[in-house]
């Protein structure tokens, strides 16, 4: 029915809805946006910054005239929060999430309703920084990015086409797949690298001579560990929430690592030339898709 909401209601506006919030906005695809949270502060500046047209902390309120309900909460955050939504939500009510592991969801959804509705849709869009919070957001981070929503069996059509029809209205790229794909895909081209630049400038902090050390890092240094600079509980919530998948990639990581430690012990030169060239080959060739 509703493929073109005319009031979306953002729930938790932090960097990625309140990204959405500005480029929703900007692009005049719906009448209203309408924050709901926790706590006036934070929601009176995402007024301010032109994320939100207006906001409340009451859920009736806010969710009063939604077709469009957007989970911008952390992943710890969307039991707690789709049961405190259960009594205004109505069997109209689209929904989706922005989490950054699918699987959890799906199990959180359920446990706080007690089935998961046909009108929610799954959705994780590829894009973010290393920032939080409304202040770092912006209007053109979903821009050229892509979106995967993974709808389920049950899933309604005409709802998963809605929360298409927002992301493409931000300029996104829609892909969908199923829940464990997603799951499987994600924890090797983010939560892993997540956890090694977080293992690896923890190692270093705990080195005697770490303030040392940190004298002598660069640019290597600083675009391998960006990421550590996300927020710790979110990327808690993360690791927790896609833990069987972060499993595999680490061990599949740790493997290599230890054949890698083996050939520089051997000073194996051309079988570690052989690993960098792979490795440079292949990033040099789908550099298109993650280079902004
Ligand atoms: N940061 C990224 O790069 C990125 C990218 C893609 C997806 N995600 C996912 O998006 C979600 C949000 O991440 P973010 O970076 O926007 O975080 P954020 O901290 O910037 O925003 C989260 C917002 O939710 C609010 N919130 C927290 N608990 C709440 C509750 N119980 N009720 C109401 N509001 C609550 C916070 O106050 C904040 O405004 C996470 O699930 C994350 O996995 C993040
Ligand atoms: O660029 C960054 O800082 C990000 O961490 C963004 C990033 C990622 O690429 O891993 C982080 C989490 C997501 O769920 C999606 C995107």
């Amino acid at each position: 029915m509703n493929a073109q909401p005319r009031r979306i209601c953002l729930v938790g506006v932090g960097l990625i809805a309140g990204s959405l919030g500005l480029a929703l906005r900007r692009a005049g695809a719906v009448t209203e946006v309408v924050g709901l949270g926790r706590r006036s502060e934070p929601l009176a500046r995402a007024r301010e910054l032109g994320a939100v047209d207006r906001y409340s902390l009451d859920p009736a309120e806010a969710l009063a005239g939604s077709d469009l309900v957007v989970l911008g909460v952390p992943l710890g955050a969307i039991r707690g929060v789709m049961a405190q939504l259960r009594p205004w939500l109505t069997d109209d009510t689209v929904l989706t999430d922005v989490g950054s592991a699918k699987g959890c969801v799906v199990g959180d959804v359920k446990a706080a309703l007690g089935h998961f509705p046909t009108r929610f849709v799954p959705g994780h869009p590829i894009a973010g920084t290393e920032h939080s919070g409304v202040e770092a957001a912006f209007a053109t981070l979903f821009q050229g990015r892509r979106v995967i929503l993974t709808p389920t069996a049950d899933t309604s059509g005409d709802a998963t086409a809605t929360v298409q029809w927002m992301w493409e209205c931000v300029g996104a790229e829609v892909i969908t797949m199923s829940v464990e794909h997603h799951d499987r895909m994600l924890a090797i081209t983010s939560h892993l690298p997540h956890l090694l630049a977080f293992g690896l400038v923890d190692m270093l902090s705990r080195a005697p001579d770490h303030e040392e050390i940190l004298r002598y890092a660069a640019g290597g240094f600083r675009d391998f560990t960006r990421i550590a600079s996300s927020d710790p509980v979110m990327w808690r919530d993360i690791c927790l929430g896609n833990r069987e998948a972060v499993l595999d990639a680490l061990a599949g990581y740790r493997r290599d690592l230890e054949a890698l430690a083996e050939l520089v012990e051997a000073a194996d030169a051309d079988g570690l030339e052989a690993v960098f060239r792979s490795a440079k080959q292949t990033r040099d060739a789908h550099l298109h898709w993650f280079e902004r």
